[in-house]
């Protein structure tokens, strides 16, 4: 007998690529339980599955930046932050913040597959009873048109939005006189792809190669220094309701017309802003 709950919640994470570097990603997850009914009928109550899952989710791997620990140039150790992860291809990284801020996973690369097979045996491990096996389906929004990943944190946020390198796969849709511009969508979508977004006020240091982006937070200390290129600045912090104003004003300033922006984080949810020239 099998039990399945769609859409059951999203996992909004950033992880390390040996070759893109810094990536944001927003999966969907969908679950499948196998077991033995119950004497009420049940395997287990829908109204317990969904809690239970996203619990498990939301305080382990959810928020937090994956490390793939086997691969090239890749260096994790324990610092006064909590842990300390150093990264030297495709370019040079360093993320410090408390170990619940990360997820180390003992592969050359984090793929969706091994990520689903990990969660999957976590939440078989720890099952309630009638239930033999839990099997997570993860997936990527279907996105027709443009998107793009970012990572950042949220120093005020009172959860794990805090953690310094989270991240989100995101829609983009830009609309100039009551009409989609999907060429300016793909453009500022590809320009946004595996940036890192964070507030002004949170730069340590700045030079024509590096940036260095640090904060305090309810969690703790947290610091991120990767190549200036990779950075955008926005002048107040990083929530969807700013990103949206922010490309909103810049694309309005770039193309001269007034400009509407609908700006996502991660699957089905953001902001809107308007923008004059
Ligand atoms: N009004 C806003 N609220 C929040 C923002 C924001 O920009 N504007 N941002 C965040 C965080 O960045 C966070 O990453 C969002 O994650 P989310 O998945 O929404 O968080 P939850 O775990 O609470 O939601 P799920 O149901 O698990 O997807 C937070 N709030």
């Amino acid at each position: 007998m099998a039990l399945f709950v769609n859409h059951l919640t999203h996992i909004d994470v950033s992880l390390w690529c040996p070759t893109k570097g810094l990536v944001g990603c927003s999966w969907q997850v969908d679950a499948q339980l196998e077991g033995e009914l119950g004497e009420d009928g049940m395997l287990f109550d829908f109204g317990e599955v969904k809690p239970w899952i996203k619990r498990t989710l939301d305080s382990g791997l959810d928020h937090t930046l994956l490390v793939p620990t086997q691969a090239p140039g890749v260096e994790v150790r324990e610092c006064d932050e909590g842990l300390c992860i150093r990264t030297t291809t495709p370019y040079v990284m360093e993320v410090r913040g408390p170990t619940e801020a990360f997820t180390l996973l003992p592969w050359a690369s984090i793929t969706l597959e091994r990520v689903t097979q990990h969660l999957s045996a976590q939440l078989t491990e720890q099952r309630p009873a009638n239930v033999e096996r839990v099997t997570l389906t993860l997936s990527d929004e279907l996105i027709n048109g443009a998107a793009y990943g970012y990572s950042h944190g949220l120093k005020r946020h009172s959860g794990n939005c805090q953690r310094i390198a989270h991240g989100h796969r995101s829609r983009l849709h830009i609309f100039q006189e009551q009409q989609r511009q999907p060429q300016l969508e793909q453009q500022w979508g590809a320009w946004l792809d595996n940036r890192y977004l964070l507030e002004e006020a949170d730069i340590a240091e700045h030079s024509e190669s590096q940036l260095t982006c640090r904060y305090e937070a309810a969690q703790g200390s947290f610091s991120i220094t990767l190549p200036s290129e990779r950075c955008s600045v926005l002048p107040k912090p990083t929530t969807v309701e700013n990103i949206a104003l922010w490309l909103a004003d810049q694309i309005a300033k770039q193309t001269g017309i007034a400009t509407h922006v609908y700006a996502f984080e991660g699957i089905d949810k953001g902001a809107t802003a308007q923008a004059s020239p």
